[in-house]
Order: C-alpha cells, then structure tokens, then sequence
C-alpha cells in the first residue's frame, strides 16, 4: 500500500495548516526552503534552510537564460534537476522540523525564472511540478505567475500581496524591498492601494562584476564596494536606461540586466573595477530610493541578501535620511526566508481558491486565483 495517499489527510486533524515554500530566486545562489503554519495569526514560521545549488545544476539553470541550441530539451533536464535538488532540499527540512510529508497540505514551488517577456505573453519559471510531487508525496502548486500575465500583468512581482496580508501597519508608512538579484518594492500607505514593482538590479550586477574580477559569487558584506569611489558619471549614465523612467507596472529581470548589458555600459571607459563595484552598488541604492523619496516613509524593510550588504545597507540610509532604515528581522521574518514565506502563503491562497494578485501592482485586468495544482 502507498502510505502517501493513506496519510495524507492527517495534517487537518491537529488543526495546522502547514505548507512549504520553495524558492530560487535570479541570483542562482542556492534553494530556499520554509515550512509554515497558517492556523495561528500571525501565521508561524517554523523552520527554513537554505541549500547551495551544485555548481552542475547553476551552470545548467545560468546557461539557459539566454538562447542556445537545443534548449527545449536543456530545459526538460535542467528541469528535472531542479526539482530533484528541491525535493532533497524538502526531505531536509523536513527532517529537521520534525515533520512528514502527509502533515504538508502542499509545496509553493516558484521554480527558476529563465525568461520574463511578459510583453510577449509570457513569463517562464522551470522545475518539473510532477516530479517534486511523486519525489516527495506532498501537493505542488506551481507556476504562480502565468495566469496574470495571462490576464494582462507583468506576472511579477507578487509579493507585495503578501507584504500587504501580513505587513500592513493602520498608522505607520511602511515599505519593504526585496534585494535579490533584481530588487522589488512594496509600498503599504496607510488608506492607500498597495504600490509595488521591481525597481531594478539589486545584486545581479555586483555579483556579475565581483565575479569577473575576483572569482568571487558575491561581494561579501560589500566590502570590495567599500574600497572604491561612486563614479557620478557612470551612475548618471546607469540611470539613463529607460527602464527606471517607466511608470509601474513593470517588472524586470537577467532578461534586460545581464552581463552584455555591463559590457555594453562599460565598453570605451578604463575605471578601477572596485570604482565600478561602488558605483554598481550605488545604482542599487539610488534606483530603490529614487522610488520612496516623495512617499514619506516612516521605515523602509529590507529583505532577500541583500541586506547583508553593509555598503548598500549605509547607501540606502543616506539616501533616505528621513526613513528608518532596518531589514524585516523587525518585522519577525530573517530576511533570507521573506521571499520563500510568501511562496508557502501563494500556495495556500491557491489551496483556497483565494486571489493572490494585486491588479494594481501587476497591470492584470482583475484579481486571479494564482498557480496550477499538482495533487499528491
Ligand atoms: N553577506 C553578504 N554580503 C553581500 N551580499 C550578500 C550577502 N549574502 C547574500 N548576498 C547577496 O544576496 C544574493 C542572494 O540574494 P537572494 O537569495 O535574496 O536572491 P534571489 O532570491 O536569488 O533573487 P530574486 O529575489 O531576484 O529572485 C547573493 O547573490 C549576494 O549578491
Ligand atoms: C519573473 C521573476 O521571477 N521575477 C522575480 C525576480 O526576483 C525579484 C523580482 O524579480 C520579482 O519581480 C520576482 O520575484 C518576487 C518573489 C515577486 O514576484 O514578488
């Protein structure tokens, strides 16, 4: 007998509702993994883990966000690796937590974003949903951002509902950005729809110039970025780039930031590469500011890893003297599991046949119940 189909029911009768959020995000550093309770309010966060991606599986996941030959079939396999590393990834956690996989109710699996287009109708996020679910006996929700593009929106970002659900304050003017690879913004005002887009690189850039120089993934704490100066030049000619003139909605990713866009930048120019590292995190400072700087904000939240960025952490400060400036710690979620948190929260509004777009943030033509069903 198959003990995943005589168990799975179990998870109802103690009262949690507890679900996993799985996330790997455009950095490609690793798969965040969050197990969550959403019986209590606030719901819990009871336990998540971070796993490095196998450089095999980063090569695979990197090579496809841009054209090459073959790729429908790179992208079956690299989608099958995926979501045998989510599933050890799950096994793990939850072996850690102390829970099996019949008290899940399902996964929110993000998958890997290869392509954002959704000027072309579409936006694509691989990970073989079929397989996560025979791999571990748990429901999969998936593909979460399809059906706004479909309804006309960006497909992203998404998580400003969930920042709005759990964060909103009825006096304080709150906004919480995301810093991963691409950074994203949510704005909760007080009587005021919520507002949120991605503002632009967050650490992609970095991570593409740190690595080319110092064979390194990340500038650790922005430390490298520290021994230079902010070139007032090239920033300026950074912010040139359409892209952070446009109204919101609108949504970004390697799509349009990627390591052609820096050479391009950069091509006729002989700067100290640390120079181009301040000036790099300077761009990530300023675009993410230049969005709050008329709002009023009491306290900006930051999350995702970025805000172990101690060099944009202080850029930010100074650009925003008027705001607090913190990461969402204060809010009672570490920053690395935020965005991972509300992939487990999607899930559940899909398990509930509850909307999870906001029309206002994405450009969609109404609210829409978000993700497709893999059952367990
Ligand atoms: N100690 C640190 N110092 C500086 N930067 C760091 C540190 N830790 C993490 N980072 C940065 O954070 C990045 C990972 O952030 P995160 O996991 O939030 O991104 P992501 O989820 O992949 O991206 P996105 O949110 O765009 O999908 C790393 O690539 C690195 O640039
Ligand atoms: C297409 C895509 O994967 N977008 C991501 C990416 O990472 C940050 C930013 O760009 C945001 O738009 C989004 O992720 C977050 C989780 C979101 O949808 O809110």
């Amino acid at each position: 007998m198959d003990l995943r189909y005589t168990n799975r029911r179990d998870h109802q009768l103690n009262g949690q509702r507890l679900f996993l959020g799985l996330m790997t995000g455009t950095s490609l550093d690793g798969i965040d993994a969050a197990l969550v309770d959403f019986s209590s309010t606030p719901p819990r966060l009871i336990a998540a883990q971070g796993t490095p991606l196998s450089d095999d599986l980063r090569g695979q996941l990197l090579a496809l966000q841009s054209p090459q030959p073959n790729e429908l079939h790179l992208a079956q396999l690299a989608a099958n690796a995926h979501s045998d590393a989510c599933a050890d990834a799950i096994h793990a956690l939850l072996a850690q937590a102390g829970y099996a996989a019949c008290d899940i109710e399902a996964i929110g699996n993000h998958g890997q974003t290869i392509r954002h287009r959704p000027e072309c109708g579409y936006t694509l996020q691989i990970g073989n949903h079929a397989r996560l679910a025979e791999k571990t006996g748990i429901s999969v929700v998936g593909d979460f951002r399809s059906r706004d593009v479909a309804a006309g929106g960006q497909g992203a970002p998404l998580v400003p509902a969930f920042h709005q659900a759990l964060f909103a304050s009825p006096e304080q003017r709150r906004a919480l950005v995301n810093i991963g690879g691409i950074a994203n913004i949510s704005l909760l005002i007080p009587h005021q729809a919520t507002c949120g887009f991605d503002t632009g690189p967050g650490n992609v850039l970095m991570d593409l110039w740190v690595s080319q120089h110092q064979g390194l993934r990340y500038d650790k704490d922005g430390a490298w970025a520290a021994t230079g100066h902010v070139l007032p030049d090239l920033l300026a000619q950074f912010l040139q780039v359409p892209y952070f003139a446009l109204k919101a909605p609108k949504s970004t990713g390697r799509d349009l930031f990627h390591q052609d866009w820096l050479n391009t930048q950069l091509a006729n120019r002989n700067d100290a590469p640390a120079d181009v590292q301040a000036t790099l995190c300077a761009l990530s400072a300023r675009s993410i500011a230049d969005t709050l700087r008329d709002q009023q904000i009491d306290t900006l939240y930051v999350c995702g890893g970025g805000a172990h960025n101690q060099r944009l952490m202080r850029m930010l400060a100074l650009e925003l003297p008027q705001t607090k400036t913190t990461t969402t710690e204060a809010l009672g979620v570490a920053p690395d599991w935020m965005e991972t948190y509300a992939f487990a929260w999607l899930a559940k509004c899909c398990i509930d046949r509850k909307p999870a777009n906001l029309p206002e943030v994405t450009g969609a033509e109404g609210q829409r119940i978000l993700g497709a069903i893999w059952p367990a």
